[in-house]
């Protein structure tokens, strides 16, 4: 493979059960970008952020990031799951939260320490949340708890960031807070990967973009993909949205 590609998915197959739920899927996404991936509900998007993650075992196929495979390829990895998958009456606060992702860089042999302390006082800053940072993530509106979650993956580091949905459920502010971290990673030269439902801001927010409806549709620079072409082959029948007059505008 290409040293330079950040991940690289090669014939991946993804089933719950008997049922394929993601087939033939190959990609390759460069460092320094910020990658949509698009399509209809139950297209197999989170599905294929889990496998990237190692939550979900292929049943075949190969996924390769910054040049290596399984565990190892992992640990340039950063995975933020959606909020709906979280425990939230779980008793921790939010600098608590925001401290896990530090312990991968945690080992037997080192406690955690002044690097630590910073890299987390760093993350809560980067997402304005020190202020809150004793509050018990239960007490948090859906905006902060999204905050935070970006907080632990900016703590935790890496090369590759999954986001399944960072953008469900926040206000204007917290996703205007959130793209501009994201596009902080992009310019430091890491890789992005965000799964998103707003058609309307898809030109706006990716370089790249990844449309996706059991298969790969279409992949490549957004202002090449974003087509009303490859978006009605995309939705199929499910084209309401895609109607909508400003979303037409944004693909004109
Ligand atoms: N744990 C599971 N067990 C069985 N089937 C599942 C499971 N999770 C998802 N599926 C099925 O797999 C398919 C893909 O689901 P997935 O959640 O990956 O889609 P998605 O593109 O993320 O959808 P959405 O936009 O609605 O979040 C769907 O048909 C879904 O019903």
């Amino acid at each position: 493979m290409s040293s330079e590609d950040a991940l690289r998915i090669q014939n991946l197959n993804l089933s719950y059960g008997t049922e394929r739920v993601v087939e033939n899927v190959n990609l390759r996404l460069k460092p320094g970008s910020l990658v949509g991936i698009v399509g209809p509900n139950g297209a197999g998007k989170s599905t294929l952020i889990k496998a990237i993650a190692g939550a979900k075992e292929p049943d075949s196929g190969t996924i390769v990031i910054c040049g290596e495979k399984g565990r190892l390829g992992r640990k340039s990895l950063t995975y933020v799951p959606q909020r709906g998958e979280v425990d939230w009456d779980f008793p921790i606060t939010a600098e608590e939260v925001v401290r896990q992702g530090r312990f991968a860089h945690v080992g037997l042999l080192r406690r955690f320490g002044g690097e630590d302390n910073a890299a987390v006082a760093n993350a809560l800053n980067a997402v304005a949340m020190t202020e809150l940072r004793h509050r018990q993530i239960g007490e948090l509106s859906g905006g902060q708890q999204q905050r935070v979650f970006l907080a632990r993956a900016l703590a935790q580091g890496g090369e590759v960031f999954l986001m399944d949905e960072p953008f469900a459920g926040v206000d204007a502010a917290t996703e205007k807070a959130i793209v501009e971290v994201l596009r902080a990673l992009r310019d430091a030269g890491k890789t992005v990967v965000v799964v998103h439902h707003d058609l309307v801001t898809v030109s706006d927010y990716f370089d790249d973009l990844v449309l996706l409806n059991r298969t790969i549709i279409a992949q490549g620079p957004t202002a090449e993909v974003f087509t009303p072409e490859n978006m009605r082959e995309t939705y199929g029948g499910n084209l309401a949205i895609f109607e909508r007059r400003d979303v037409i505008a944004a693909v004109e």
